[in-house]
C-alpha cells in the first residue's frame, strides 16, 4: 500500500494527477457537464469535446476560477472520478500531494485540502506543496539548495510569479493573465478589423497554431459568424493581427515581473541575473512570449520542456523521492 500516492494540480484549465502505481501523469480538462442541473454528464476532455456545442440543459462548466476552487461540490466530484478510474473503479487508502498557489489567502489555501478530505477518495494522508516549489522541481532544479530562483508560470486564467529560495518562497504574485486572456484578445481583435464573431475553441486554435502559421508565412484560417450579414463564413487572420493584440497582456507579465524583481533582496537579485527566469505553464508556449520576456527584464529565459506538466512531475519527484518530502507540508492545524 506504500506505493499508492496522488500528486494534484489542480489547475483552471487542465487537471493533472501523478498516479505512483503505474508511475504515470494523465492531464485532462478540468471541466464537469451536468444535465438537468444535477445528473453528471461527462467530466474531463469528454466535457470539454461539448463546450459550446451542447443544448441548453446541459451545464459545462470549470468549478476553478483564477487558480481557485470556486465550486467545490463539481470539484470533488472530479477528484473522485478522476482518481477512482485511475485505480480502475476501486478506491484504495493513498497519500495525496496537492499543488496550492502561494498568492491567495489561507482560507483559499484551506480548501485545495478540505477538497481531498471530502472527496471520498480514502486519503491517508494529504500533504500540501507550493505551486511555485513544485514547479522548481518538476524543472529540474535543485530547489531546496539553490537560492534566488524566478520562476513565471503562465497558466489559464492566472499567471504565477514567484521567488524561490532554499525550498521556500521567498516572493509570490498570482496575477489574473494567462491563456484565456490571450483567447479573448484575439476574439476581440478578429470581431473589431473583420466584423466576425469567431468561437473560443478556435481562437485557442490560433493562439497555438501561431508559432507555425507564422514559420510559414501564412494567415490563420478561421470559421465563424459574420456580424453584418449573420451567415456563417471563412476567412484568413494575417498572424500581425494576433501579435498586436497579444502585446498588451505580454506587457503585463513584463512589468509584474518586473515589479518582483524590484522587491527582491539583492543577494537573491544578483542569483536570479546568473540563472535567469524560468518559464512554465502551457500558455507561456505563445509566440514571443519568451523573447519578449528576455528584451523586457534583461534576462535569460530558460523554456521548460514540459509547460503543461512541470508542477505535476515536480510533486511526482516528492512522492517518489524521499530527500524532498521536507518541501511538503500538513495543513491540518490550519485555522478556516
Ligand atoms: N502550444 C501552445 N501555445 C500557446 N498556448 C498553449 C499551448 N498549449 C496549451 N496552451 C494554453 O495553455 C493554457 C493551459 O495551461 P495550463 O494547463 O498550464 O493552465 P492551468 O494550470 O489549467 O491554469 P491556471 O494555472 O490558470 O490554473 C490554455 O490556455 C491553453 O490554450
Amino acid at each position: 500500500m506504500a506505493n499508492n500516492a496522488f500528486g494534484i494540480d489542480l489547475g483552471t484549465n487542465n487537471i493533472k494527477i501523478y498516479s505512483r502505481s503505474d508511475d504515470h501523469v494523465i492531464v485532462e480538462k478540468n471541466m464537469i457537464a451536468i444535465e438537468n442541473k444535477k445528473v453528471l454528464f461527462a467530466y474531463g476532455n469528454s466535457a470539454f469535446e461539448m463546450y459550446e456545442k451542447a443544448p441548453g440543459n446541459i451545464h459545462i462548466s470549470y468549478p476553478l476560477s483564477n487558480g481557485v476552487i470556486a465550486d467545490i461540490k463539481n470539484m470533488e466530484t472530479l477528484v473522485r472520478y478522476f482518481v477512482t478510474d485511475l485505480q480502475k473503479g476501486v478506491n484504495k487508502p493513498a497519500d495525496f500531494y496537492i499543488a496550492v498557489p502561494t498568492d491567495v489567502t489561507e482560507v483559499e489555501k484551506r480548501a485545495f485540502y478540505d477538497l481531498i478530505k471530502d472527496a471520498n477518495v480514502k486519503a491517508k494522508k494529504i500533504m500540501v506543496v507550493e505551486k511555485a516549489v513544485a514547479d522548481g522541481l518538476g524543472l529540474d532544479i535543485d530547489v531546496k539548495n539553490s537560492q534566488g530562483v524566478l520562476v513565471v508560470n503562465v497558466g489559464f486564467e492566472t499567471t504565477e510569479i514567484s521567488i524561490l529560495s532554499l525550498g521556500g518562497i521567498v516572493l509570490s504574485r498570482l496575477i489574473k493573465t494567462g491563456g484565456l486572456k490571450f483567447d479573448e484578445a484575439i476574439r476581440a481583435a478578429v470581431r473589431k478589423e473583420f466584423s466576425l464573431i469567431i468561437g473560443g475553441r478556435t481562437s485557442e486554435n490560433v493562439k497555438i497554431s501561431l508559432r507555425e502559421l507564422e514559420e510559414e508565412g501564412k494567415g490563420a484560417i478561421v470559421y465563424g459568424r459574420d456580424i453584418v450579414t449573420g451567415l456563417p463564413i471563412e476567412r484568413e487572420i494575417p498572424t500581425k493581427l494576433v501579435d498586436e493584440c497579444l502585446e498588451e497582456h505580454f506587457n503585463s507579465i513584463i512589468d509584474n515581473v518586473k515589479v518582483i524583481l524590484e522587491r527582491t533582496p539583492p543577494e537573491l537579485a544578483a542569483d536570479i541575473y546568473r540563472h535567469g527566469i524560468y518559464l512554465t505553464g502551457g500558455a507561456s508556449q505563445i509566440s514571443h512570449l519568451a523573447e519578449r520576456l528576455a528584451a523586457g527584464t534583461g534576462l535569460k529565459v530558460n523554456i521548460s520542456e514540459n509547460p503543461v506538466t512541470s508542477v505535476v512531475m515536480g510533486l511526482a519527484k516528492i512522492i517518489k523521492d524521499d530527500n524532498y518530502k521536507s518541501v511538503a507540508y500538513a495543513i491540518e492545524g490550519m485555522s478556516r
